[in-house]
C-alpha cells in the first residue's frame, strides 16, 4: 500500500514535471517562432525602404550626424545615394537629394502631413506651418489670397501697401545707417529690426524701435524658442526622453514663453477689435475678424478654422508668419553682405549696374528688377550656395508612399536635401565656386534653372517666396546703392562658416560703411505707427 502511494506519487510528480517541461518548452518555441517571424516581417518591410545606414540600437545613425546634420546627410547621401532611409533614434527618416524625385513626391497630396514631434504637440497643429489636412488647406489659400490683395505678386499689383511698407523700413535703415559711417558696425541687429517691422505692419501695421524692450524682449523669446525646440527635438529620436526633467523644463518653458508672445497678440487682435472698420482694411488681423464677422452672418462661426478657437488660430498664424518671414531674409541678407566682402568684383558688377540702369539720383524700386540681371543673379547665388533652410522643412505622409520602387512608410520623416541639390557638380559647374553668372543665359536674361529650389518645391513650398523675392531685391538693391560695404581695416574676410539653427547663419562679422553718394532726398515717409501708438 505504501509502496503504490510511493509509485504513485512519483508518477505524478514526474508526469507533472514532464507537462511543465513540455509547456515551458512549448512556449519557449512559441517566443522564438514570434521573434522569428517579427524579424522575417522586419526584414521584408526594411527590403522595401530605400537603402541606407544600418545604425546602432537604440540610437541609429545618430552618433554620425553630430551638430551639422545637412552636411552629414549630404555625406550619406554621396555613399547611399540620392534616396536613402536611416534611423534617428527611433525615427526613421527618408532623405531625398534627387530634384526629380523631391519634385515628384512633393506634389502629392498625402505628402502633405507633418510629422506628429514634441513641437507639433506644443503646437496642437494650429496655424498654418504645423497644421494639416482642411485647417492647413484653407489656412494657406486664404492667406495668399490676402497676400496678393496687400501687392504680394509677381505681377505689377494695384496695391502698393507691401512696397510702401519695404521702402519706408529701407529708408529708416538707410537713416541709421547713414550715422553709422565713422566706425565698424555689425548690420544684424538694423537688419533684425527693419525686416521684423516689414512682417509686423503686414500682419498687424505695427512697428518698434531697435532698443524698444518690447521688441528686444520679443527676439529673445524667438531666439531662446528656437533653441528650446532643439532640445526637446531629442524626445523625436528617442522617446524615453520625454520622462527627463531636463524635457520637461524645455517644455514648460516653451509654453510660458509662448503664452507671453501671445499676451501680445491678444492685444493687438483686441485693439483691432475696437477699431475695425471692414471698408477699411488695415493689415492681415482685420482680415481675420472680416472673416470671423462674415461667418457670424453666414451662420458658418463654429465651422470657421476647423472649429477651433478663432484668436488662438490667428495668433499661431501670427507666430508663424514672424518666425519664417523673420530670420530667414535677415540670414540671406547677412550671406549677400558676406560674399559681396569676399567678391569685389561681384560686387562692383552690382553696382555699376545700379549705377546705369538706375542711375545716382534715384533709388531702385521693384519694377527695375528686371532691367538688373546682375543684381537678381547675385541674390540667386546666394540664396543657392547658402542654402539656409537645407532641410526645408520636414513632411511626413499621411499614407504609405511610393517612390523609385521604394516604400516611404506612413509617419515616416521624409526630408528634401535642398544643399545637396544646390551644390551638385552633376547640376552645376564648379558648385563650390560663387558665380552669380550662371543664372544669366546667353541672351543676357535670369534664367532659374528647375533644381534652384531654395523656397522647396510643391504644395507646401514657401508660401512667402513672393515677399521674399521683394524684400531682398529691394534691401540688397538699397543698400549697394547707397553704400560701399568694405572690411573694416586689417579685418580678415568673413567666414563662409554656417552655424546650424534655424537657418545656417553666418558668424558674427563688422562692416565699414562708406557712404556712395546719391543725389536722393530721402522719401517722404508715410506715417509709420510704432507699437503702443494707438
Ligand atoms: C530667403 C527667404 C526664405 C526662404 C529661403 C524660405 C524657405 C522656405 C522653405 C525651404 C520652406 C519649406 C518648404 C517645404 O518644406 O517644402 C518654407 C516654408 C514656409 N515659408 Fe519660407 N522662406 C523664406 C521667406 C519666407 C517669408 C518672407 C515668409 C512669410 C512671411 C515665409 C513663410 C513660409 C511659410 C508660412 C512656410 C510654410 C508653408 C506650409 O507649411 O505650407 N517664408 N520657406
Amino acid at each position: 500500500m505504501l509502496l503504490d502511494s510511493y509509485v504513485f506519487n512519483f508518477l505524478k510528480r514526474e508526469l507533472e514535471h514532464d507537462i511543465q517541461k513540455s509547456l515551458l518548452v512549448f512556449c519557449c518555441v512559441l517566443f522564438v517562432v514570434f521573434i522569428v517571424q517579427s524579424i522575417i516581417k522586419n526584414l521584408i518591410e526594411i527590403a522595401k525602404l530605400p537603402p541606407g545606414p544600418i545604425g546602432v540600437w537604440p540610437f541609429g545613425i545618430l552618433k554620425f550626424i553630430g551638430h551639422e546634420k545637412h552636411k552629414s546627410l549630404m555625406k550619406l547621401a554621396s555613399t547611399y545615394g540620392p534616396l536613402f532611409s536611416c534611423k534617428l533614434g527611433q525615427q526613421l527618416y527618408v532623405v531625398i537629394s534627387d530634384y526629380k524625385m523631391i519634385r515628384e513626391i512633393f506634389k502629392k497630396e498625402s505628402m502633405t502631413g507633418r510629422p506628429k514631434t514634441p513641437l507639433y504637440g506644443v503646437l496642437n497643429g494650429a496655424g498654418v506651418i504645423n497644421a494639416e489636412g482642411a485647417l492647413w488647406k484653407s489656412e494657406r489659400r486664404f492667406l495668399h489670397e490676402k497676400l496678393r490683395r496687400f501687392g504680394m505678386t509677381h505681377l505689377n499689383s494695384k496695391n502698393n501697401k507691401l512696397h510702401d511698407i519695404i521702402n519706408n523700413e529701407i529708408n529708416e535703415l538707410l537713416t541709421t545707417l547713414r550715422h553709422e559711417t565713422k566706425k565698424p558696425i555689425d548690420l544684424e541687429p538694423h537688419f533684425a529690426v527693419s525686416i521684423s517691422n516689414v512682417v509686423c505692419n503686414l500682419l498687424m501695421s505695427v512697428r518698434f524701435t531697435r532698443n524698444d524692450p518690447k521688441f528686444i524682449r520679443f527676439n529673445s523669446m524667438i531666439e531662446e524658442g528656437m533653441k528650446l525646440f532643439g532640445k526637446i527635438t531629442s524626445v523625436d529620436y528617442i522617446p524615453i526622453t520625454q520622462y527627463f526633467p531636463s524635457f520637461q523644463t524645455a517644455k514648460s518653458q516653451i509654453a510660458s514663453n509662448r503664452e507671453e508672445m501671445f499676451e501680445f497678440y491678444r492685444e493687438v487682435i483686441e485693439d483691432h477689435r475696437k477699431t475695425f472698420d471692414r471698408n477699411n482694411i488695415r493689415d492681415l488681423v482685420d482680415f481675420y475678424l472680416l472673416e470671423i464677422e462674415l461667418a457670424k452672418e453666414n451662420g458658418t462661426e463654429h465651422e470657421l478654422f476647423n472649429g477651433r478657437n478663432h484668436d488662438e488660430q490667428i495668433m499661431q498664424v501670427m507666430g508663424d508668419l514672424f518666425s519664417a518671414g523673420m530670420e530667414t531674409i535677415k540670414t540671406t541678407l547677412l550671406w549677400l553682405i558676406v560674399f559681396m566682402l569676399r567678391n569685389p568684383v561681384a560686387k562692383k558688377q552690382v553696382q555699376d549696374e545700379l549705377d546705369t540702369v538706375i542711375g545716382r539720383e534715384k533709388m531702385p524700386k521693384f519694377q527695375d528688377l528686371q532691367y538688373l540681371p546682375n543684381t537678381e543673379s547675385t541674390i540667386y547665388e546666394v540664396l543657392r550656395i547658402s542654402s539656409i533652410v537645407p532641410l526645408a522643412t520636414t513632411h511626413s505622409p499621411m499614407i504609405d508612399e511610393e517612390l523609385n520602387g521604394f516604400k516611404i512608410p506612413a509617419g515616416s520623416h521624409v526630408v528634401p536635401l535642398i544643399n545637396s541639390v544646390h551644390m551638385d557638380p552633376n547640376l552645376w559647374d564648379s558648385p563650390n565656386d560663387f558665380r552669380p553668372s550662371r543664372f544669366i543665359n546667353a541672351e543676357g536674361k535670369v534664367h532659374k534653372p528647375e533644381y534652384f529650389i531654395p523656397f522647396g518645391t510643391g504644395r507646401r513650398m514657401c508660401l512667402g517666396d513672393v515677399l521674399a523675392r521683394m524684400e531682398l531685391f529691394l534691401f540688397f538693391a538699397s543698400i549697394m546703392h547707397t553704400f560701399d560695404v568694405c572690411l573694416p581695416n586689417g579685418a580678415q574676410e568673413p567666414s563662409l562658416n554656417g552655424n546650424p539653427g534655424v537657418t545656417i547663419h553666418p558668424d558674427n562679422f563688422l562692416v565699414y560703411l562708406k557712404e556712395r553718394p546719391l543725389d536722393v532726398p530721402i522719401d517722404d515717409q508715410t506715417p509709420l505707427r510704432n507699437f503702443g501708438s494707438y
